[in-house]
């Protein structure tokens, strides 16, 4: 099933309009759901996940997971990438994850995801402190070397 993935992530170039919402097919017949779609499927009886931006129906895995039912069940509805990847899950389990792909994430709100990240990365306020650093340096820097040329100076006088 996975392969049958035409994979845009990061570009979200093509496929952002919004015929592609509640499921519906695009290109290729990859189904993209928003979050909104997504949250829906947070029961026992309908689970879905978000891993990496897939999609993937787990409903029929709840009760095969070596880490337990309850743990699937936490995460039903939302994006579950940060706790599938804290676990250091093996290759089998990545494998796994094939069979319940369903489609992908909406690019709308991947990129709005991104858009949060970048921006609390990359403050104004830490670019001032390295900045304030680098400055400083650069002055404790200047004054060392004109110390040193002034006492090579003194020394070369006397
Ligand atoms: C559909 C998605 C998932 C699949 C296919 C999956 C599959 C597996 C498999 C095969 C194992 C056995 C160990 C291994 O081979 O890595 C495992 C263990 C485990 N998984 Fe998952 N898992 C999924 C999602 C999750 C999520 C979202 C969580 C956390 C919220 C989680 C938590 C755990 C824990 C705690 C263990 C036990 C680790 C241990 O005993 O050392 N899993 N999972």
């Amino acid at each position: 099933m996975g392969e049958e993935i035409n994979d845009n992530t990061g570009t979200g170039s093509t496929n952002t309009n919004s015929n592609e919402t509640n499921g519906e097919a695009a290109d290729g017949g990859v189904k993209y759901y928003t979050l909104e779609d997504i949250r829906l499927h947070n029961m026992s009886n309908d689970s879905w996940l978000i891993i990496h931006n897939k999609i993937y129906d787990i409903t029929s895995f709840l009760e095969e997971h070596p880490g337990g039912e309850e743990v699937l069940l936490e995460q039903a509805g939302a994006d579950a990438t940060e706790s599938f990847e804290d676990v250091g899950h093996s290759t089998d389990a990545r494998e796994m994850l094939e069979q319940y792909y369903i489609g992908e994430l909406h690019m709308d709100d991947r990129i709005k995801e991104k858009t949060k990240v970048v921006e609390s990365k990359d403050s104004g306020e830490s670019r001032c402190v390295y900045l304030d650093f680098y400055k400083f340096n650069f002055v404790y820097l200047q004054k060392r070397s004109l110390g040193i040329f002034v006492d090579m100076l003194k020394k070369g006088i006397t």
